[in-house]
């Protein structure tokens, strides 16, 4: 086969079945040339780790994409919080973070476990109780949840999923997937960002408490728009394909679901588990800001670093048994949410979305299987799913 060196690791059979690639990776040693991209792979936990919570030398401001920011003309204005360094990148940051703090959410509980109840009904009233999980869960659920939590009008909710994979699949080469949608890329984001506009989000939702920290002076009223954006482009497609991951690890290991059943305050760190075990955020890049010698390797000043997550969240090194998905381990210290100044912000909305439906499920559903081969669908970021046939049998 050939060398490691010329592995394209945006192809789509690696996309498709990324764990040969990522074994392969580990092996060859801490940091592996690409020369296909000329960028370095991290693919073992502890540089992973490392390049995450080094933002000095590895910076964002370049953006977290294979694109170098500094040469080439982003194709949407940067994000002030993924693709800021500090100083530019801590305000939007404290934004954030104290809009989706865990008291913060304390509001939403409620109504998200009325609206999982409602979706896990339909789901037990299918016909025979076999449907697609992915559509009928792990996307209908967010969908119905997370656009009124940031405050969006009814209209246009058909445009996160596809505006999210577009923004998600420009973080890598512009290959046949970036192509595919070139065509809209304009169209999409003058609707996703005229959403961001102070009049049209709802008095009380994340879009307006971004908006009353710029009436505080902690944010200008030019940032507002671009961190409503942030929201909507990090929040929707990331708890989609992660709740799908959820969804497949169960279906997979009915062991795992009894385990869940017997004890529904699991679901969080079960949640935490299959983003380790899928890793629904796959790669994404940094910038050295010097010459870094990395484990022996010398990366130039410029030089763009590839982190392989998933391939860090299985790395046999850090993880005892990485490939079995696990309700019985400790998942924490996982970088499916990052790690460092610019670890999810979201990932306290993200556990309540998965909380809220998994404990729905566990209650009403005492078996969960695979009722087909599931479908995969290729972004060059994002682990994502087409389908996922199951069936149900009630408790
Ligand atoms: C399973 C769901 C999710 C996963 C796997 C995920 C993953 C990640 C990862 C890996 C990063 C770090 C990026 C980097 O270091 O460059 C990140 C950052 C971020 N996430 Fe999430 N995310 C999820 C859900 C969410 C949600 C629901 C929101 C919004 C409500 C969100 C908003 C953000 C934002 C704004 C950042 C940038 C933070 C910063 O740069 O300071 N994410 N996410
Ligand atoms: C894993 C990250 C690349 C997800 C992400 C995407 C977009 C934004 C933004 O701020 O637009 C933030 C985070």
């Amino acid at each position: 086969s050939p060398p490691i060196s010329d592995a394209d690791p945006f192809a789509a059979e690696h996309l498709e079945h990324p764990e040969p690639l990522h074994r392969r990776l580990r092996e060859a040693g801490p940091v592996v040339r690409l020369s296909r991209y000329d960028v370095h792979a991290l693919a073992r936990y502890q540089e992973v780790r490392a390049a995450l919570v080094d933002w000095q030398t590895f910076q964002s401001g370049a953006g977290v994409g294979l694109a170098d920011f500094r040469h080439e003309k982003p194709w949407r204005p940067p994000s002030l919080l993924l693709e800021a360094d500090p100083p530019h990148h801590d305000a939007p940051r404290r934004v954030l973070r104290e809009i989706l703090a865990p008291l913060a959410l304390r509001r939403l509980r409620e109504t998200w476990q009325t609206v999982a109840e409602e979706v896990v009904e339909t789901v037990l009233a299918e016909p025979g109780r076999e449907f697609d999980a992915f559509e009928a869960l792990a996307k209908a659920f967010p969908l119905r949840v997370f656009p009124d939590a940031v405050g969006l009008g009814p209209q246009g909710r058909e445009d996160l999923l596809p505006y999210g994979n577009m923004a998600f699949n420009a973080f890598g080469p512009r290959n046949a997937l970036v192509e595919a949608d070139a065509h809209r890329v304009g169209d999409l984001s003058a609707r996703v960002n005229a959403r961001c506009a102070r009049e049209a989000l709802s008095e009380d939702g994340f879009g307006a408490r971004i908006w009353a920290a710029a009436d505080r002076g902690d944010l200008t009223h030019a940032q507002a728009p671009l961190v409503v954006r942030s929201l909507l482009t990090a929040g929707v497609d990331t708890t989609v394909h992660g709740l799908a991951a959820a969804l497949y690890a169960f279906a997979t290991h009915p062991q795992e679901w009894q385990r869940l059943r017997a004890r529904p305050e699991l679901a969080r760190v079960a949640f935490d588990e299959a983003v380790r075990w899928q890793s629904p955020v796959q790669t994404f890049f940094r910038t050295a800001t010097t010459d870094v010698d990395v484990a022996g390797t010398r990366i130039r000043e410029g030089g763009k670093i590839l982190m392989f997550l998933g391939s860090a969240n299985r790395d046999p090194e850090r993880w005892p048994d990485p490939d079995r998905f696990d309700l019985t381990r400790d998942p924490s210290g996982h970088v499916g949410f990052g790690m460092g100044i610019h670890q999810c912000v979201g990932q306290h909305v993200a556990r309540l979305e998965a909380e809220t439906l998994l404990t729905a499920l566990a209650r009403r559903v005492g078996h969960l299987e695979l009722a087909g081969e599931p479908r995969r669908h290729l972004n060059n970021t994002l682990r994502s799913w087409a389908s996922l046939p199951v069936r149900i049998r009630p408790a």
